[in-house]
């Protein structure tokens, strides 16, 4: 069974969910893995010297669990499908191909994840769009007054340059572009890939 892994990363508001989203219904037997979804409980997340809870690190993600989640993907991608309730029906476009499309604002720092992506996309937008973005959305806790600009950004351009130092070919993708045009570039990149795949041994 041939495997594309996708890692489609960015900043905070970047458009990684819609991305991700748009891409499986276009890849039916596609998965997606969120990183959002492996956050340690707020109980035993640090707080800074300016009293901001610090979510935008890697230490404040189960990296070890998530691990494991892409590893059993790659173990076996149809039982992965399956334990899902997802039933393993494959199209003539998936060319017997199983992809996963892993989603997340630090995929780019762990080094464990980053050389299983045979793909690399980073969503950027700028502070101004960044920061209307986040103000509309609703985070669990919600975002204390000031953490945007205290806490946020500047860990965004901390945790970007780390990225760029450890992790290279990555495609950078430009989040303000119509979400339509975002998603017709990179599905036609991960189908040129899928084909390359298919057409190897
Ligand atoms: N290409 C785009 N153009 C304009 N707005 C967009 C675009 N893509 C996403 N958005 C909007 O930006 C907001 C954030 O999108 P989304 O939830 O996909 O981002 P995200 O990177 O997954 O965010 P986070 O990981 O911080 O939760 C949403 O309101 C979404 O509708
Ligand atoms: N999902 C969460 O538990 C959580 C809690 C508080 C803040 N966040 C924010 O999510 C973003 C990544 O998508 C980060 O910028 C966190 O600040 C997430």
């Amino acid at each position: 069974m041939k495997r594309l892994i996708v890692g489609i990363g960015g900043v905070t508001n970047g458009g990684k969910s819609t991305l991700s989203q748009s891409l499986h219904q276009l890849i039916p037997s596609s998965c997606i893995i969120t990183q959002d979804s492996y956050f340690k409980d707020d109980s035993v997340v640090p707080v800074d010297s300016n009293g901001f809870k610090q979510y935008d690190t890697i230490n404040a993600l189960h990296m070890d669990k998530m691990m494991t989640t892409v590893d059993s993907w790659r173990t076996d991608p149809d039982s992965f499908l399956r334990q899902r309730g997802r039933n393993v029906e494959r199209s003539p476009k998936d060319a017997g191909i199983s992809v996963l499309l892993v989603e997340g604002f630090l995929i780019f720092n762990y080094r464990p994840l980053i050389d299983l992506f045979d793909k690399r996309y980073f969503l950027e937008i700028p502070y101004d769009v960044c920061k209307r973005r986040r103000s509309s959305r609703v985070y669990n806790p919600p975002d204390p007054p000031g953490f945007f600009d205290g806490y946020v950004w500047p860990m965004y351009l901390k945790n970007r340059r780390e990225m760029e130092g450890i992790t290279s070919e990555i495609t950078f993708l430009d989040g303000q572009k119509p979400k339509e045009e975002l998603l017709a570039a990179v599905y036609e990149d991960v189908c040129q890939e899928i084909d390359r795949l298919r057409e190897k041994n």
